[in-house]
Formats: C-alpha cells, structure tokens, sequence
C-alpha cells in the first residue's frame, strides 16, 4: 500500500477539519480527491506530502509507519513533492526555477541541464527555459511548477486543484501532463478537485471529502436527524439546520435515505414562500447514461438526479448557488 491512514485527525482551533477513520491508497494509481470548499482536501494533501503534522493517528506511507519529527521528513519529502494550487517561483528564469533543487541535492552541472531539459519536455515549456518567470501566465505557471517538482524524480505527486486558476487551454495541457506522468513514469498521483467530470476522466478512484469526513457516493443522501413538528408538516432535522419533509409516527431520532430522483432543483422566485426549500451551492456534477447527477451543499451533501433534458433547461455549473426542494413521498425512515 502506498499509504493508509488510520484515525487521522487534524485539529485547528479546537476543531476536528479532518477526520478520517480508515483510508488506504494504493502504489501506481490515480486519485481524485472532491469536495466542497473547506472540506479538507488541502489539510490531507499537506498530510500527505508530510508538510503538515496530523493531530492525532498515523499515516503508514509504504506500509511503514510515519514519524512526523521534522528531521525524518527530508528523505520523505524527496519522494512525495506538492504541487501547490498557487505555485510559487523565485524572480528569476524558468532554468534557475527548476535548478535550484538539485543544486541542494549537489547533482552536478551537465546532469542538472538534462533533468532541466527532461522535465520541460514532459510540461511541453522547453521553449521557455531561459524565461523569465514574471512573463509566465497562471497555466505556464503550474506547468513550470509542475516540471520543478518533477525535476526531483518523486515516486508521489499531489496537486492542490491544479486546474482551478488557468484557462481552458491549460486545462487541457494540465490534463495530459497528469496522465502522461502517470503512465510514462510510473508516478502515483492524487490531485485535488471541485470538478467531478474532471475527476472522473482522470482517476482511476475518486475520494470525496464533507466537512473533513469521508464521504460515500455510493449511499448517497443518507442522514440521521430528528424528527420534529412544524406547522401542519414533519421534518426530519439534520445537522442542526436542514430540514427535510419526512412521514413519521414519533418525534424521534431517525436515519432517513432521501431518493435523488424524487428532489427537485426549483426556480428561486416560485421557492420564497416554501419552508422546505433548501438553498445550496453546487459542488459536484457528473454524467451517468441518461441522467445528470448534481451534488450541492445545502449544509449537507445532497445528491439531485436529474434526467438529462432538465438538466440542460437548468443550465446549472460548479458553484451556482440553487434552490432545491425535497418531497416526503421521496423521503424514507431506515
Ligand atoms: N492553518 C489553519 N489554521 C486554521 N484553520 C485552518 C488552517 N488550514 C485550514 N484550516 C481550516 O480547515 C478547514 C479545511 O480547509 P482545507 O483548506 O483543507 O479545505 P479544502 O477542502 O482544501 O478547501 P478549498 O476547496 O476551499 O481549498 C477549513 O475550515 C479551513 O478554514
């Protein structure tokens, strides 16, 4: 196994942001890494490249457990490279950007400019070698960043949503560079993502994060709640502020499976005088045979089914903010 983590934690402020039970990576595969805004995709990326210590649990990285002391990290961090979301390059040219590392690592001067050379091949920037660095735009940028990275022969690589500030063009380039590093050199990957479609072409196994949990797709919109009154309808309260029409005997606690086909993405200005109405923020979309799955956060992950010709009349993105409307009869005590 190239990682597992076992009862990992990460505590800010008083605050569990990431908390995961179990989870195991294996050596030689692609991973995407969703989730919404917040919900610890970075904290475990820095976990993982060891830049971060966890609070609490273990990270096994080659089945052997990790010690987080700062003076074992090095030999570590040669072989897992981070490469970051809003990468960082000295003012200076494309060449001394890159050398830099295998300076430190005293790698002599004639092998520098082939790794150099290499490295900028495998990022399609060896035209840009003597540039300076402030010339570069965002997709240059990351590309730049990721042939430094690269420079240093990594068995891992990570990156923090690499495509999230670059145009489409380098979308794409981004794209290819990933899948060749994959199976070019063999690299292990693990990338994060808003983007579900992306992460979908890329990966091989996608992992989602909620509010620093994993989070399965398979059982989706299971929740446990409260049921309580409100006027003449029963709600199952989840999380504390999401309140879902359920048909209940007792005002109890429950664990409810609310069906995607039965939830309805609704127009705002019909929503306003609905209690029931739930607002939320799109953080995931992907496309299964005829149907357009959307998954937004409205305090919890909930996942809309929506066949494909009302998904084109929606017009919805990544991070649209939405109305969305649950049904009792869609609603089931389990
Ligand atoms: N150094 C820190 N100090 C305090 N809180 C932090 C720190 N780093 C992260 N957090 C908090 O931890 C939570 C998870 O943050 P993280 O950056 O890992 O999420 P994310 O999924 O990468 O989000 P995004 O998609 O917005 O980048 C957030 O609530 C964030 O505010």
């Amino acid at each position: 196994m190239l990682y597992s983590v076992r009862n990992l934690k990460k505590i800010y402020n008083g605050r569990a942001v990431l908390d995961l039970e179990r989870l195991s990576l294996e050596k030689g595969k692609v991973y995407g890494l969703l989730g919404p805004n917040g919900s610890g995709k970075t904290t475990l990326l820095h976990i993982l490249s060891f830049l971060t210590s966890p609070s609490a649990g273990t990270v096994f990285y080659e089945d052997k457990p990790v010690s987080f002391a700062e003076n074992l990290l090095q030999p570590l961090r040669r072989e897992v490279v981070l490469v970051d979301q809003h990468p960082i390059l000295f003012s200076t040219s494309v060449y001394k950007n890159i050398e830099f590392g295998l300076k430190i690592r005293k790698i002599p001067k004639q092998e520098r400019k082939k790794i150099i050379e290499a490295s900028l091949d495998m990022v399609g920037m060896r035209e840009f070698m003597s540039a300076d660095n402030h010339h570069l735009s965002g997709g240059e940028t990351q590309r730049v960043a990721i042939a430094r990275a690269l420079a240093c022969s990594p068995k891992v690589m990570l990156f923090d949503e690499p495509t999230s500030s670059v145009d489409v063009s380098s979308q794409i380039a981004i794209e290819n560079i990933i899948r060749n590093l994959h199976t070019e050199k063999g690299i292990s990957i693990i990338f994060s993502t808003h983007d579900l479609l992306w992460a979908s072409k890329l990966a091989d196994e996608k992992i989602f994060l909620f509010e620093g949990h994993l989070s399965s797709s398979v059982y989706e919109n299971i929740f446990n709640g409260k049921v309580l009154v409100k006027g003449e309808q029963k709600y199952c309260l989840v999380n504390e502020n999401v309140l879902i029409p359920v048909k209940a005997d007792a005002e109890d606690w429950v664990k409810i499976a609310v069906n995607p086909k039965s939830v309805k993405i609704v127009a705002s200005k019909k929503a306003d005088d609905h209690a029931e109405i739930l607002k939320g923020r799109i953080f995931q979309l992907t496309e299964e045979r005829e149907k357009v799955r959307v998954v937004a956060d409205v305090g919890i992950p909930l996942s809309v089914l929506l066949k494909k010709k009302e998904y084109i009349d929606l017009r919805v993105c990544i991070g649209d903010t939405v109305m969305i409307k649950c049904f009792e009869h869609g609603v089931s005590i389990i």
